[in-house]
């Protein structure tokens, strides 16, 4: 018999001792469990800024008990990943578990820093020591190979796929800009052709074996981001957005696609949130945060609020991206494995 779980309880102390009570707290609508706020929040706490009525909480802290002690609790489980049910074949024949975690990086507006979260994230993955590949889904406007400083073009691998090409720390990079002659060439095609492209992105590309396969898409919800929802065995999705609060409005369109097509979101991003000065003083130049919105709105965690850095556009900018380190992207990275070890 499991210890009696009460409402002054600290979450994280609480999803530690008893982990089948954190599919509880995200049934109940309470992401903290991932957050860096459920660390020393408590339950009742957690409830509070989640705006719990009393009935909730006490059902909340039933269901916590229930789950603690393996009984039967409230809560359904969620469906299953998009995608999984039109599995694609990989360049080798075989079957596509060699990549373990699908994972999309999604925004609704354009130019809020989505693929500097992708090429970021798949850095410190890399760091921590991980097998991780991108895959460039922004097919008409590809920035990730710029960003890496690949150059060439892919070749084809022993098993007859594309292998794709390696940054220097060793992440797999594919991006259409690598099969242009031209970096500047423009890619004039309609939906079906980028849908086509992101589907052989997928499939003829030799991935190997990997823990993370990243997938950076265009911005909105046209048909990429809906290629990729619907034909690859998805196993979640990142948001990314800005403190504007036009930026929020437009990524509740992503939102709610994903929920529709009974997507899994494993977080939140907000990306340029505040500028800080050498002297440690904090600018929020986009206006104050959204994060507890995007919180709201999704059900999911924050997995970061990143500070605008010029020095970051720079080393983008000149191909060296693997050379950049700040606490917060290693923050990012592991609230991100955190969060997608305690959804399986
Ligand atoms: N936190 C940041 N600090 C400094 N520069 C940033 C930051 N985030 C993004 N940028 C810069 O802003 C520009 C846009 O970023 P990025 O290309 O990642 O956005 P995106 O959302 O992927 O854009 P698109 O809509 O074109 O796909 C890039 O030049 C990038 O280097």
């Amino acid at each position: 018999m499991a210890e009696t779980i009460t409402t002054d309880m600290v979450i994280h102390d609480v999803v530690t001792k008893y982990p089948a009570t954190v599919k509880v707290f995200h049934g109940h609508g309470l992401p903290c469990t991932a957050c860096a706020v459920g660390a020393r929040e408590s339950v009742a706490g957690g409830a509070r800024t989640h705006r719990f009525p009393p009935e909730k909480l006490e059902l909340l802290i039933k269901d916590l008990n229930a789950a603690a002690n393996g009984e039967v609790t409230s809560i359904t489980p969620k469906k299953a990943p998009v995608g999984r049910g039109v599995p694609l074949t990989m360049a080798n024949g075989a079957p596509d578990r060699k990549i373990k975690q699908v994972i999309a990086i999604m925004s609704g507006k354009g130019g809020v820093g989505k693929s500097l979260v992708t090429g970021l994230l798949a850095v410190s993955l890399r760091r921590q020591g991980q097998q991780v590949g991108i895959l460039d889904g922004d097919i008409t406007g590809p920035s990730i190979a710029r960003m890496f400083g690949t150059k060439g073009q892919p070749t084809k691998s022993a098993n007859g796929g594309i292998e794709p090409l390696r940054s220097k720390g060793g992440i797999k990079v594919v991006s259409m800009n690598m099969f242009l002659e031209k970096e500047s060439d423009p890619v004039v095609w309609r939906g079906p052709m980028i849908s086509s492209a992101i589907k052989q992105f997928y499939s003829d590309v030799d991935w190997g074996n990997l823990d993370y396969l990243l997938v950076d898409l265009p911005p909105g919800t046209s048909d990429a981001p809906m290629t990729v929802m619907q034909a690859l065995p998805l196993d979640g999705v990142v948001i990314v957005s800005s403190p504007q609060m036009l930026a929020t409005m437009i990524v509740m369109k992503c939102i709610n696609m994903v929920q529709q097509l009974k997507g899994s979101i494993v977080g939140v991003v907000e990306n340029m949130s505040y500028f800080e000065t050498p002297k440690g003083e904090r600018y929020e130049i986009f206006g104050s945060s959204n994060g507890a919105e995007l919180v709201g709105m999704t059900g999911a965690p924050l997995l970061g609020t990143l500070p605008i850095d010029s020095a970051l556009t720079t080393l983008c900018d000149a191909g060296r991206v693997e050379e950049y380190y700040a606490e917060h992207y290693e923050e990012l990275a592991a609230n991100f494995t955190n969060t997608l070890r305690i959804k399986r």
